[in-house]
């Protein structure tokens, strides 16, 4: 059994990672760590896991983190750098949720999140968790960078056409709309729900920190540095994240063959689906899965439109967690992964 712990358990993301570790055949939960619930039983938080979960909160307590094979940090940004290098000399694996190790460049990191990077020694061996494109890295990965949830779905839409230059690098816009749960589980007066429901906002148009994550891992997908006009939209809806990826082509392509590229890129990928081509792929048909379901639109010669859609909690947090755990531990992918969305 691989023994985990999960450092921030009583935001969304912890909680998920709860949901789905907690049936792993090969998983056994010993530690979940709350500072503020330390001593309360996690089930008196979470009433779906009564039945199913018999743990208290604890501190993250070094001593309790220390004995682990994996400790999963599902905790705000700057975190998981303070405490990756003492865990990893330990021999206990990290997987980072938040984004402390997703940008390689340490001005970039402190520019996007407003503090220097306390770890890069660290940051230089961790590898960004992405298997679709960085497989055989993860599964050698001793601390790995969980992607950022809108940068999935963009990453996954765009790059089997930037990976084979056909698309022009100059022309690249990326307009995403998410589900609430996106922001954690603090109290905002933005996501009260006279606030949230019934409306629809842009935010971060002249920058978002995720933003510079996805072209720094799409510039090196695609050979070329490049940019990107990445807009998010908040959504009165829980989960989901819905991206509309648009790009021209540097010369056309017939429909079936847009289509064949990303069926070859994306055939034997258990957890992304390409979708017949002119479909409309709503986040619902996602919810609680851990898939990215993509279809593609060619609505003038050489104009694309790529839809890509991800559950934010799942494919985009805790399910690719898991997806990278059971890769570094050289299990089956899909191993406790093989939920169908709910629907509806
Ligand atoms: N929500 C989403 O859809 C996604 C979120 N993420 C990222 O995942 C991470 C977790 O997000 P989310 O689940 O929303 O929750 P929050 O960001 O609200 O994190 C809360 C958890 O972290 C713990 N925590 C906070 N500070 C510390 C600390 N200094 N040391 C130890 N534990 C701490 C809290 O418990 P306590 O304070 O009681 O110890 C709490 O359990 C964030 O980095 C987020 O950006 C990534 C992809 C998608
Ligand atoms: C709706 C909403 O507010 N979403 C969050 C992104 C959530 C996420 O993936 O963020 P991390 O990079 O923090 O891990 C935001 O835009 O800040």
């Amino acid at each position: 059994m691989i023994h985990v712990g999960i450092v921030g358990g009583t935001g969304y993301t912890g909680v998920e990672l709860l949901r789905l570790l907690l049936p792993h055949p090969e998983v056994e939960v010993t530690v979940i760590t709350s500072r503020a619930e330390a001593g309360q039983r996690v089930d008196e938080h979470f009433p779906n896991l009564r039945g199913h979960c018999d743990l208290c909160y604890t501190t993250p307590d070094p001593a309790l983190l220390d004995q682990l094979d994996v400790v999963f940090f599902a905790t705000p940004h700057g975190v998981a750098m303070d405490r990756a290098p003492e865990l990893l000399a330990k021999g206990v694996r990290v997987i980072d949720l938040g984004a402390d190790f997703r940008l390689s460049d340490t001005e970039v990191f402190a520019q996007w999140y407003g503090m220097a990077h306390r770890a890069p020694a660290a940051l230089a061996e961790a590898c960004y968790g992405l298997p679709e494109y960085y497989r055989a890295q993860v599964s050698e990965a001793r601390l790995v960078a969980n992607p950022g949830c809108y940068p999935t779905a963009v990453i996954l839409g765009f790059a089997p056409l930037l990976a084979t230059g056909l698309l022009n690098e100059e022309l690249l816009i990326a307009d995403c709309k998410s589900g609430v749960s996106g922001a954690g589980r603090s109290a905002k007066v933005g996501l009260l729900l006279p606030e949230a429901a019934d409306s629809v906002s842009a935010y971060g148009v002249s920058g978002h920190r995720h933003r510079p994550e996805i072209e720094a891992v799409l510039s090196a997908i695609s050979g070329t540095e490049l940019e990107m006009q990445f807009t998010p939209h908040l959504m009165p809806m829980i989960r989901g994240i819905h991206a509309t990826l648009y790009g021209r082509l540097r010369r056309p392509m017939r429909d079936t063959a847009l289509q064949e590229l990303y069926a070859r890129r994306y055939a034997g990928e258990p957890f992304v689906d390409v979708m017949p081509f002119g479909s409309h792929p709503a986040t619902r048909s996602v919810r609680g899965a851990n898939v990215c379901r993509i279809a593609l639109h060619q609505p003038r010669p050489g104009q694309v439109v790529i839809l890509s859609v991800i559950d934010n909690l799942v494919k985009g947090a805790a399910g690719q967690a898991v997806q990278n755990m059971n890769r570094m531990f050289s299990l089956p992918e899909d191993l406790g992964l093989a939920h169908v969305a709910l629907l509806p």
